[in-house]
């Protein structure tokens, strides 16, 4: 086979640890993490409070780059951050002095491709209308709800065109109707514009609901528990399954694993 063939499409994970601090006060926050998520995949990263799941993020995006391991985008290494993956972090994601449009439009300068200023103004145009933003579009996002504001960020992600989008827990802010809005919002945009997604939650049931597998860590220093893979395939998740009795046994399933004593529990 040529390297060509063996090239895995997507984000591949090959046994990376993380550690801060020397000496005494050194504490190992990632164990040998290994896995791949495949171009189009959805996962979702659960596990204890403090056990790894930004460092992980972090690690990916390129802000902190782990001690050893490789971390591959498409088969190429990435060592810092670049425009293949984007983060949506739970707060400040969006620039307070731009108007939505001006967020959602620098997304589209980051792309490798950024085309006519025209093409790009139908890019923002195609977001604004997908994240339900097209009324706001000249406000400042201090006007606006965390909800809203949290779907410019998340229209801006998707303009960037990055082939791995990362996101640090960012309904969590949110209150409870607001996030199962949010919820539906992203598996729509996700739909029409299937991107490789690596989502990080305290939810179990977000987790399940979103994603197509997900990924339960250990408590620090953070090895892969298990992983779950969720059956529902995209038009089918709607908030109606979360009382499936299937989805209800794999949240129980997930719950018991973060309460064992390699969860902690939490
Ligand atoms: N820059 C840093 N320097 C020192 N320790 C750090 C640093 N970043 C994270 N840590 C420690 O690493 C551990 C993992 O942190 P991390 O934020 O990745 O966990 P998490 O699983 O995302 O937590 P939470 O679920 O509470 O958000 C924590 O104990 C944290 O205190």
């Amino acid at each position: 086979m040529t390297s060509q063939q063996t090239e895995h499409r997507g984000l591949s994970v090959q046994s990376i640890s993380t550690s801060f601090g020397d000496g005494q006060a050194r504490v190992a926050v990632l164990d040998d993490i290994s896995m791949n998520v495949d171009e189009g995949e959805f996962v979702a990263v659960v596990g204890p409070s403090g056990s790894g799941k930004s460092t992980l993020l972090n690690a990916i995006a390129g802000f902190a780059p782990p001690d050893s391991g490789e971390l591959l985008v498409n088969g190429q290494p990435v060592r810092e951050p670049g425009p293949s993956r984007c983060v949506v972090f739970q707060e400040y994601a969006v620039f307070p002095w731009l108007t939505v449009r001006r967020n959602i439009d620098f997304g589209t300068r980051l792309r490798s491709w950024t085309g006519t200023r025209q093409q790009r103004a139908q890019i923002v145009d195609r977001y604004l209308d997908m994240m339900g933003l097209r009324e706001f579009a000249e406000a400042l996002p201090k006007t606006l709800s965390g909800g809203m504001r949290q779907r410019v960020a998340i229209a801006r992600a998707y303009a960037v065109d990055p082939q791995i989008l990362l996101m640090d827990e960012p309904f969590a802010a949110l209150d409870a109707q607001t996030r199962e809005y949010m919820q539906e919002s992203l598996i729509e945009i996700n739909q029409r514009e299937r991107r490789t997604v690596m989502f990080v939650t305290h939810q179990v049931e977000e987790a399940i609901f979103l994603a197509d597998r997900v990924i339960v860590m250990t408590a620090r220093p953070a090895t892969i528990q298990e992983v779950v893979p969720i059956p529902w395939k995209g038009p089918e998740r709607t908030h109606e399954i979360k009382t499936d009795p299937e989805f209800v046994r794999l949240r129980r399933h997930i719950e018991g694993l973060l309460r064992s004593p390699d969860g902690h529990g939490s």
